[in-house]
């Protein structure tokens, strides 16, 4: 069985999809690079132009052998500011621009994916990968990206300029390194529950504050001040506690670093020393050494503090690049079909690997004819419809409508409306309109009088463009599936699956809703899946399900008259 979550790139595959979308940027990457790499060069360029200076002063130089490094240094420190500035602007614009690329990709691959993964990973799973990821990764790109791009390039380009002066000395530089490992391998383990606990502790001090302001009339009510300034303060002392030691945590952490540049930096100077006096080395450039290590300091502590912050945006973006890896569902090319008759041919479906819900399901809808589906909880019913639907694909035999497979239909062949009609944010009519763009108002005015919305949608508070959805107007169920029979008169297909749209509704809403499906089904072929039997008794055939299987086929009077099944179902629903 396939476990039940979203896949997770591995770290291997996150730097492939990386690489790869740096190499579609060839200009922007190298443009960044470049002005990386001249800001990298302008802040080591001092320290190395200093050195100089100390050899020429010792040897005693004129001017004119002065003068020209004191220039040097002088123009590197002019430059070095704005190159810095371009090299963080450039860095983050690409970085921007990739994950705009990244957000788009997965949001288009999230939108095609097959409904039974949907269904089966949930929604929220994807929901935080497109939203909590994608800001994790966002806030990494412009907080943390460029100063770890720069630090970077400054101790690769250090590195070669030390060991270019002289090994020896990058050699006693480095030991601070393994110090620097041991102090980042003590700080991470501890750093994630030393935050997480600081942040728990000072939620819980805004918590209290928040529910004794808002609950203050029943503070008051049972003179419970006391007892909630007590738990106040009880709170803010934990959350004092934690932050104090937090900080002093970080403290610690500042102090093994600063013991590995103390480390290093005294090696280079011992080292240096002996050098100078066995005459292998000038003072000079000992001096640019300790120079370039000391200049080293501030990047390093950079990249240690953001360590973890990248790693989050690392685990984050291998979300993101593990759902770009899911198979998406690419609708066909759009063949046109030669008739409009609804096929299932010996259709056989189960969710996930599980035992099949379907069995062997043959069932056809002529041209224009309208079929009703019933059978009790469970018997298949709106799996047929949504194979119908080509929502699902079957994993034997065929559905097709004028022998064409449901799946390679044109766009606006066949609406399905179902229980879960979704009302998009925004203004009514923009909503109507997803159903055809190019609709007049007389259009949607027309299309809400067919399925009778218009006189609620007209007495809404702005008519038409009232917003309705999350944040806006609330609409009641009602009046959603009645949004969305109009959107099929909009939309005009030539077949409709109809998935119980009358089922919620109380019993004069169901009589609205019954007007309004026949309106939407009017001409057209139809499937609808129908629990209230009155609307089964309307339709041209009815087929019955049980357990994944037809059991029974016939119009109306036929099966009442047979007495099985569905007239045992039309009577308990008749004498209710
Ligand atoms: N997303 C899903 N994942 C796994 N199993 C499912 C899923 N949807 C439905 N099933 C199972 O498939 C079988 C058929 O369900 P289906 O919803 O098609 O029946 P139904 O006749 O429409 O029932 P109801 O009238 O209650 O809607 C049931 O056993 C149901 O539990």
């Amino acid at each position: 069985m396939t476990a039940p979550f979203l896949p997770v790139a591995g770290s291997r595959e996150s730097r492939a999809w990386l690489g790869a979308e740096l190499r579609t940027r060839p200009g922007d990457t190298a443009l960044t690079l470049l002005a990386g790499l001249l800001a990298a060069v302008a802040a080591i360029v001092p320290a190395y132009a200093l050195g100089l200076l100390v050899d020429r002063v010792r040897a005693g130089g004129d001017t004119a052998a002065i003068v020209p490094v004191a220039v040097t240094i002088v123009l590197a420190a002019l430059l070095g500011g704005p190159a810095t500035g371009l090299a963080g602007h450039l860095t983050r614009r690409l970085g921007s621009r990739i994950l705009a690329d990244l957000r788009e990709r997965t949001v288009d691959t999230a939108l095609r994916l097959p409904a039974q993964i949907l269904d089966r990973v949930g929604r929220g799973d994807l929901l935080s990968r497109v939203s909590a990821d994608i800001t994790a990764i966002d806030r990494a790109v412009s907080d943390v990206l460029p100063g770890m791009v720069s630090a970077l390039l400054l101790a690769a380009i250090s590195l070669v300029t030390i060991i270019g002066i002289d090994w020896r000395l990058g050699l006693a530089g480095a030991i601070a390194l393994p110090l620097y490992v041991l102090a980042l391998r003590w700080y991470l383990p501890r750093a994630a529950p030393s935050y997480a606990a600081e942040r728990i502790a000072v939620a819980d001090r805004s918590q209290q504050l928040v529910e004794s302001m808002q609950g203050l009339r029943t503070v008051h009510a049972y003179r419970l001040e006391d007892r909630r300034l007590d738990g106040i303060a009880e709170a803010s002392a934990r959350a004092r506690d934690i932050s104090m030691y937090v900080f002093s945590f970080y403290t610690r952490f500042v102090g093994r670093i600063n013991r590995a540049e103390l480390a290093g930096l005294a090696a280079v100077l011992i080292v240096g020393f002996l050098l100078v006096r066995a005459g292998t080395a000038t003072v000079g450039e000992v001096s640019a050494t300790a120079l370039l290590l000391h200049r080293l300091f501030l990047p390093v502590i950079l990249l240690m503090v953001t360590f973890d912050k990248a790693q989050d945006a690392g685990a984050s973006l291998a979300r993101l690049v593990g759902v770009l890896g899911m198979p998406v569902e690419r609708r066909g090319s759009g063949s046109e079909p030669s008739g409009r008759d609804l096929v299932l041919d010996d259709v056989t479906f189960g969710y996930d690997d599980g035992p099949p819900v379907l069995r062997g399901v043959s069932l056809r809808v002529e041209p224009g004819e309208l079929v009703a589906l019933v059978g009790s909880t469970g018997a298949g019913k709106t799996t047929a419809a949504s194979l119908a639907a080509g929502i699902l694909r079957p994993a034997k035999g065929e559905v097709t409508l004028g022998g064409v497979p449901v799946t390679d239909l044109p766009a606006h062949t066949i609406a399905i409306v179902s229980q879960e009609t979704h009302v998009f944010a925004g203004p009514l009519c923009e909503d109507l309109r997803l159903a055809r763009p190019s609709a007049s108002d007389e259009d949607l005015t027309a299309a809400l009088a067919g399925v009778g919305a218009l006189g609620w949608a007209r007495s809404l508070p702005g008519g038409l463009d009232t917003v309705v959805g999350d944040g806006g107007h609330a609409l009641t169920a009602a009046q959603a599936q009645q949004l969305a029979l109009a959107r099929v008169l909009l939309m005009d297909p030539p077949v409709v699956v109809l998935d119980e749209a009358t089922a919620e509704a109380g019993s004069a809403g169901a009589r609205d809703l019954e007007f309004a499906a026949s309106a939407a089904l009017t001409g057209r072929t139809a499937l609808v899946v129908a629990h209230r039997l009155t609307q089964a008794a309307a339709a041209d055939r009815i087929i019955v399900m049980e357990d994944g299987e037809i059991v029974e086929s016939g119009p109306h009077g036929e099966l009442v008259a047979a007495g099985g099944r569905y007239a045992r179902l039309w009577s308990a629903w008749s004498t209710r």
